[in-house]
């Protein structure tokens, strides 16, 4: 199953937001400490693209993800989401992409819904503050939202009566309930059996078609890096490598870097001095002998 990022013809809702991260430097600062999570990542999304985030643990995934939500500012470099610069936006500017633009589905049903309230009444809960932000501006209704991820008729239910890849449904219900234009998701299929990871790859695959949402996703999961059509793997803060429609490239970044590929590196030890050639149009990396 592929995405198809484009919207419903006249569907109602919002339109996929894009995404653009020049330099994109993250720097957490502890006792004595000081962890470099992002080393410039330069990362443009279009809006109602699908990608989803590669690369081992630790590499700076999350970090990226919380940037482009705007939870905190990076240490240096920019981040736009739509027209709005996240690094220079007034208080006032990321409430309201936090009300309605931005969505981050957190990793874990439990950390993005209320356990005692049903699904009807957490999409209620998550629409009271995008209401006061935006007025009277149409929000999809539970139903609708329901029905998109797959769980009409559901909405009345405790969630306690509800399967882990169920609850997953809900939550991506719940956070599409703001009609956000960009939907950042962490590890969304994590801990689900075969047949529950479908359904909430599907449910993605039709928020994108129906609304034109632009969907990052953070995953380790390599079926769900086959679904998407665009893979981008960071590695050590920076961006390792990009896939698309199953073709593995290398990225130059905006300093002057070609990052090699894994099986690359394993031929060329650290120092290897190698020439670029070109050859009747093809480019050609030689190794120096004895290098
Ligand atoms: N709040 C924090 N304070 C200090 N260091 C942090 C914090 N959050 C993350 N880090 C560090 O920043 C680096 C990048 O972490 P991040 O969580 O972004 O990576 P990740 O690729 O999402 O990893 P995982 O796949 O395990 O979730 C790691 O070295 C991590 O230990």
């Amino acid at each position: 199953m592929v995405v198809e990022p484009t919207a419903e013809p006249g569907a109602p809702g919002p339109r996929g937001l894009s995404v653009r991260t020049r330099g994109l430097v993250h720097v957490y600062r502890g006792e004595g400490r000081d962890v470099a999570a992002l080393a410039g990542v330069d990362l443009s999304v279009r809006a109602g693209e699908v990608v989803a985030l590669l690369g081992p643990s630790g590499a700076g995934k999350s970090t990226l993800l919380s940037l482009l939500a705007g939870l905190f500012r990076p240490t240096a470099g920019s981040v736009h989401v739509g027209e709005l610069d996240l690094t220079r936006a007034a208080q006032p500017e990321l409430d309201r992409l936090h009300a309605h633009g931005a969505s981050l589905m957190l990793q874990g049903a439990a950390r993005n819904l209320v356990p005692f309230l049903t699904a009807e009444e957490n999409i209620a809960f998550a629409q009271h503050a995008a209401r006061r932000a935006r007025g009277e501006a149409r929000l999809p209704d539970a139903s609708e939202l329901l029905r998109t991820v797959g769980l009409a008729g559901d909405g009345g239910a405790p969630l306690s009566s509800f399967t882990p890849g169920q609850l997953q449904l809900v939550t991506l219900a719940v956070v599409l309930a703001t009609a956000p234009g960009l939907l950042l998701a962490d590890e969304p299929t994590s801990r689900l059996d075969h047949a529950a990871r479908e359904r909430v790859l599907a449910a993605l695959s039709a928020v994108n078609r129906r609304w034109g949402t632009t969907v990052v996703l953070v995953t380790h999961d390599a079926e769900v890096a086959r679904w998407v059509p665009r893979t981008v793997t960071i590695r050590d803060g920076r961006i390792g490598g990009e896939g698309r429609s199953g073709e593995e490239y290398a990225v130059v970044t905006a300093d002057g870097f070609l990052p090699l590929p894994a099986h690359a590196l394993e031929l060329l030890a650290p120092g290897t001095l190698v020439r670029f050639e070109l050859d009747h149009g093809v480019y050609r990396l030689r190794v120096e002998e004895g290098s």
